[in-house]
């Protein structure tokens, strides 16, 4: 894809390999490939104080991270108390986007979906009252690309800098620092975070204009969504025919459609326990988001159509907050009627 820029983990400085020798021996040091021309991302440290928006199941463990390799970092989360365990970690607190953004360099925010991401960068007290020139604000909140046009309109207006980051991987990769960052925006704001993308993620895609990063990661949960709906019926079908379910997963994780979701999730899913690492309401939210998407460029999805169905039955059992593996309660449901 043209303008594309691949990387995974960039070089680092040997003080930044000091500072985060907590995360990784130096066997694992960085490999870095750069599939295009482009000269951002060559991981110059960054220098300066760090916000973070929403603590919450992924802000909270990225924010932790960047404590953990010595950054001087501020947070905000609409509900202080899950600041608390931070605070005592280092973190400074500010009561407001705004005081955070006026107190930092850069300001990452991680929200739940694009109405409270646009609130916290432009509504009461938004970051961009903070912002100004010579500052960044990433956005790794997982939301449409109007909502991530919208804040990097009122970001740039300010005359700080954007970039749509979000991130694809869960809680686990999260607090490993192995996410992948989808990045789209101000190359040059890209290039100067990026050693806090490299500490936090095990990769990062540049691609482009802001709606891209959204956009592929639409793309790649409207996938997801759709691999667990499936996964879901494979697993009660099974069990159905007199099938152990267990051996289903096992035979699955040994072939061509084995994928690591499968092998995490289909134990706990067989004993129907769904301990939350990406919360049931933001996948459905993910595939609405992707039918918009698709809808723009009268693209049919209809298998990401149906598995959506799914996941408004499922939280209309009150599944919201479960893991999104819980969506298999739907089709039992489904089953009994
Ligand atoms: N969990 C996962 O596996 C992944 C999630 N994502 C995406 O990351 C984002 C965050 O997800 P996650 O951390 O799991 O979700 P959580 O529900 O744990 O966190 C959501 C955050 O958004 C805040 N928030 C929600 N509504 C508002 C509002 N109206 N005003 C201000 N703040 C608000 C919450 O604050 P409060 O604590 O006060 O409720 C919390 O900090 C979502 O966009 C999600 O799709 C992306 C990749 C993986
Ligand atoms: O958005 C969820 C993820 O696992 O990625």
């Amino acid at each position: 894809m043209a303008g594309t820029t691949i990387c995974h983990r960039a070089p680092l400085s040997l003080s930044l390999l000091r500072r985060r020798s907590y995360v990784r021996h130096p066997s694992l040091l960085p490999v870095y490939s750069q599939l295009s021309t482009d000269t951002a991302s060559k991981g110059k440290e960054f220098e300066g104080r760090v916000g973070f928006l929403g603590i919450g199941i992924m802000g909270c463990p990225m924010a932790l991270n960047l404590i953990k390799a010595g950054y001087d970092v501020t947070i905000w989360n609409r509900t202080k108390s899950k600041c608390d365990n931070l605070i005592n970690l280092g973190a400074k607190y500010e009561p407001t986007p705004a005081q955070v953004a006026s107190s930092c360099d850069v300001t990452f925010a991680m929200i739940a979906d694009p109405a409270s991401a646009a609130a916290v960068a432009t509504g009461e007290n938004g970051a961009i009252q903070g912002l100004g020139s010579g500052k960044g604000y990433v956005d790794v909140s997982t939301v449409d690309g109007a909502t991530s046009k919208l804040i990097c309109e009122s970001v740039q207006k300010t005359r700080a800098s954007f970039l749509e980051a979000p991130v694809s991987g869960s809680k686990k990769p999260a607090e490993d620092g192995q996410l992948i960052f989808l990045t789209a925006g101000d190359v040059a704001l890209y290039e100067r975070v990026a050693s806090l993308l490299d500490i936090m993620g095990k990769s990062r895609f540049y691609l482009g204009d802001v709606g891209n990063g959204a956009a592929m990661k639409l793309v790649v949960n409207m996938i997801m969504g759709s691999m667990m709906a499936s996964f879901s019926e494979g697993l009660l079908l099974a069990e159905k025919v007199g099938l152990d379910p267990n051996v289903l997963v096992e035979v699955v994780s040994q072939g061509a459609i084995s994928a690591p979701m499968y092998s995490l999730k289909g134990p706990a899913m067989v004993k129907a326990t769904y301990p939350t690492a990406f919360p049931l309401k933001h996948q459905q939210k993910d595939l609405r988001l992707a039918l918009g998407l698709a809808e723009s460029v009268s693209q049919p999805i209809p298998i990401a159509a149906a598995a959506n169905e799914l996941y408004k039955v499922a939280k209309s059992q009150g599944l919201s907050d479960q893991d999104f593996s819980a969506v298999i309660e739907a089709l039992k449901a489904k089953l009994q009627n």
